[in-house]
């Protein structure tokens, strides 16, 4: 498993004699060991990690996703089991809240905002799933250069990827609607949007690059799968409020989902935070954003005053998963250990909060989602 692996279900596991585990390392990756350009490039290959976990759950059918080839050539390891349901399960709640905010928006146009979206393939599943969504829908994925251009790079190579978008368009024949920029580091149409911005730029709204395409007036939601996380508290919240302030300001309607870790301070936690750090990676948000209450005080601290709500992965898979899938998903690998899978999953959340503005679309899409209180099952 490439050292870079970081973080998510599959490397957090706290497994000390396993291939991801403490034993063999001798010490931690201090901050100061490493450039800021190596460091940049720790994080920029976590998504390499997520996309590998992805394509583990779909060959073993958990996601039906078949997009998620399209951004990894060759043999793909095998996840353990929990990870593969991990991945389901963080997928499957995300796209719920997603779908819920396209369902109520009905003909209205509508926008996503995907802050370092990495391999991800949301876009594109939505447009074959749900194309009477995806034709009013702005999609805006950001990420590094360095994983735009392998992206963009991959789209202009995929007929399933392109077919994905350009099926997406009302005209799916007018060339001039789907445009690559000329370095090579993203693409713009009018539903399909890949940008290559660093979002630490985006913490200063002065000097905050410009995202084309971008409305300033569709009901917005903006993703952070495993994103926010690697910037210290302040910067996240000078980025969402850049966001929420400047690039898509009050009374436009803007939506936030978070997926996290959480959870630091039991035993779980802190091999978890052990292993990242191992990789040259510390997470501060962990910190300080520790609980599911402390999640949604952030939401509230950054303006999304309307509502927020919070589960942590073990409680969205039994609360928000029929039992039909829940079964489904049980009898395609055995489970040795239950116990282990919910602490893995009980140490990740997803968290949400919006600011509706007359429409109250997020309200109407969001406020029947089961939540959790901390210390809740
Ligand atoms: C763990 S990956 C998650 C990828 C994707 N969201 C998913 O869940 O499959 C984290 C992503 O955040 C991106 N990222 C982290 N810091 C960033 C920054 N300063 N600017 C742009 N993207 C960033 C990384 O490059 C990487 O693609």
């Amino acid at each position: 498993m490439a050292a870079s692996s970081i973080p998510n279900l599959n490397t957090l596991r706290p497994r000390a004699g396993g291939p991801s585990g403490l034993r063999g390392r001798r010490r931690n990756v201090e901050d100061g060991e490493l450039s800021a350009e190596a460091r940049d490039r720790i994080v920029q290959q976590t998504d390499n990690d997520a996309s590998l976990s992805r394509i583990s759950a779909v060959e073993l059918g958990y996601l039906h996703d078949p997009f998620a080839r399209a951004f990894v050539d060759g043999p793909v390891p095998r996840r353990y089991p929990i990870i593969n349901r991990g991945t389901y399960a963080r997928t499957t709640a995300l796209d719920s809240l997603v779908l819920k905010f396209l369902r109520e928006s009905g003909d209205a146009q509508t926008q996503v905002i995907s802050l370092g979206a990495g391999s991800d393939t949301r876009f594109f599943r939505l447009a074959v799933e749900v194309p009477n969504y995806t034709q009013r829908l702005l999609y805006h994925e950001l990420d590094f250069p360095a994983n735009t251009i392998a992206k963009t790079s991959a789209i202009r190579r995929s007929s399933d990827l392109l077919g994905a978008i350009q099926g997406s368009l009302d005209v799916p024949q007018d060339p001039s609607e789907l445009v690559f920029h000329e370095d090579g580091t993203g693409m713009r149409s009018p539903t399909y949007n890949l940008h290559a911005i660093d979002l630490r730029t985006l913490a200063d709204p002065a000097t905050a690059p410009s995202v084309p395409n971008l409305s300033t007036t569709a009901p917005t939601l903006i993703i952070s799968e495993c994103c926010l996380c690697y910037f210290p508290p302040a910067t996240t919240s000078s980025i969402l409020r850049t966001i929420t302030g400047t690039l898509v300001p009050s009374p436009t309607p803007v939506g936030l989902i978070l997926y996290e870790p959480i959870r630091p301070h039991d035993p779980f936690g802190k091999v978890m935070v052990s292993n990242l750090a191992a990789r040259g990676i510390h997470l501060q948000t962990l910190e300080a954003y520790s609980t599911l209450s402390r999640q949604k005080q952030r939401l509230r601290d950054v303006g999304f005053m309307s509502g927020q709500g919070a589960a942590d992965v073990n409680f969205a898979f039994e609360k928000w998963i029929d039992t039909e899938q829940r079964e489904r998903v049980a009898g395609l690998e055995m489970l040795d250990e239950l116990e282990e899978w919910r602490l893995l999953a009980q140490h990740y959340c997803v968290a949400w909060g919006w600011r509706d503005g007359e429409s109250e679309v997020f309200g109407r899409a969001w406020s029947d989602v089961k939540a959790q209180e901390d210390g809740g099952g």
